[in-house]
């Protein structure tokens, strides 16, 4: 993580009118979206919305049909500070069809695009962000023997050993037992102490309602909601029960926080 002083208030995400377009669907509308340094957002919103796809456009692996996109102040391109940013793809296995360790593609993550040699402390800081995910006695394993969860959590060392200012996970906790749910919360939590910027997909907010500052809901790829956060909760029908998540039936999900008066479904 980047500890100079020379950090300023540009925003860490900074998307304007970002519409994406894939073959002949239109799948992003019009998304203007700011992360704010040290801010934790997470981005919900039902199957199909758009999440995936707007933090895909985010960190430049999908193009924009129009709009634009800044990452700590830099256009996308070569100017982007990579180093400083850590992603974590929605599932998908670890495994890239040649045979490699869990600590081989946890390394991978120290290599940008202006860092094509791993530096001399690649084995620590691996094994460091091995331990973080509580697969350190994994390392020397070939991914494709973890199971899907055991890959997903080496997915996200992966991100995590870059020690990254800015960190975008696309439902980093799915598929992953509560146990290492609730042993990643923690990770994050101390990420977050020190300053790190999270934009995190999720479909609730879980073990990460705690963290989480400010709530953005997409619905058919465009933005219904940026606001604070809502309530942790346990009861799932409560007076102040958050619904980000579809029911039976529904084919969005509804939107609203009964405590704070709602803001629209
Ligand atoms: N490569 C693609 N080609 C065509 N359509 C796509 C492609 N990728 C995504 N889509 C469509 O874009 C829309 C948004 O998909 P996206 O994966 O961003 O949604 P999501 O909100 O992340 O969903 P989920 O919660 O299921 O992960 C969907 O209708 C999907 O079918």
């Amino acid at each position: 993580m980047t500890t100079d002083t020379t950090r300023t208030a540009v925003p860490a995400v900074e998307a304007r009118g970002l519409h994406v377009r894939i073959g002949a669907s239109h799948i992003l509308r019009g998304i203007d979206l700011t992360v704010d340094d040290g801010e934790v957002v997470a981005l919900l919103g039902a199957n199909g919305s758009g999440k995936s796809t707007l933090v895909r456009s985010l960190v430049g692996i999908l193009p924009a049909s129009q709009g634009t996109v800044s990452l700590f102040g830099a256009s996308l391109g070569r100017q982007v500070p990579w180093s400083r940013i850590g992603y974590v793809p929605q599932r998908v296995s670890a495994g890239t069809g040649v045979p490699s360790t869990a600590a081989e593609v946890v390394a991978s993550g120290l290599l940008h695009g202006r860092r094509l040699r791993l530096p001399r402390d690649a084995r620590e800081r691996t094994l460091a962000a091995l331990e973080q995910v509580g697969l350190a006695d994994r390392a020397q394993h070939g991914v494709s023997e973890l199971s899907g969860g055991q890959q997903q959590r080496v997915l996200i060392a992966r991100a995590l050993v870059r020690e990254p200012d800015l960190l975008v996970l696309d439902e980093p906790v799915a598929g992953v037992d509560h146990p290492s749910q609730t042993a990643f919360a923690e990770t994050l939590a101390g990420l977050v102490r020190q300053g790190t910027t999270l934009l995190v997909v999720l479909h609730e907010l879980g073990s990460l309602a705690p963290l989480v500052t400010r709530s953005v809901v997409l619905r058919h790829g465009r933005k219904v909601h940026d606001g604070p956060a809502p309530l942790p909760t346990a009861e799932h029908a409560g007076d102040s029960h958050v619904h980000v998540h579809p029911h039976e039936g529904d084919d969005e999900p509804t939107v609203s926080l009964i405590q704070d008066g709602g803001f629209g479904s």
